[in-house]
């Protein structure tokens, strides 16, 4: 099955979530890919990957992606948030990890997390 995964980074981390992509693009290119509205401008503009953009956090993208996994369409979130910033759309962010929680889908929240599922979404995609 083609990995469904959400892509989101506060602006602190979106280098970050740029820099990690690009590692794993030729994987990510073959996964259906969702991303808040900024993160996704930035995956599409940069890197040229296939991402269904909702829209930016602050305005409900979060609680848009958090709808999505809801319904079992999400199978991994990489959500690099900016612990050092406060958020206008806290309860927002909260929301979407608890809707991981509550749903049991992974959630990496930062970059070295990240690369363990990611590394592992891929390595099932090759032995498949
Ligand atoms: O705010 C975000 C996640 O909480 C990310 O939104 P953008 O990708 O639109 O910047």
């Amino acid at each position: 099955m083609t990995p469904r995964i959400a892509l989101i980074a506060h602006d602190k981390k979106k280098d970050d979530m740029i820099a990690l992509a690009g590692e794993y693009a030729d994987f990510l290119r073959r996964c259906t890919l969702t991303a808040t509205g900024t993160t996704g401008g930035r995956l599409v503009a940069e890197l040229g990957l296939p991402v269904e953009r909702k829209h930016s956090g602050p305005f409900g993208g979060d609680l848009q992606i958090g709808a999505l996994l809801v319904e079992g369409q999400v199978d991994a979130v990489i959500f690099l948030r900016d612990p050092m910033t406060p958020q206008p759309h806290e309860p927002d962010i909260n929301a979407l990890v608890r809707a991981c929680d509550v749903h049991n889908v992974a959630c990496a929240t930062n970059v070295a997390t990240a690369h363990l599922v990611l590394s592992q979404l891929e390595a099932a995609m090759a032995a498949a």
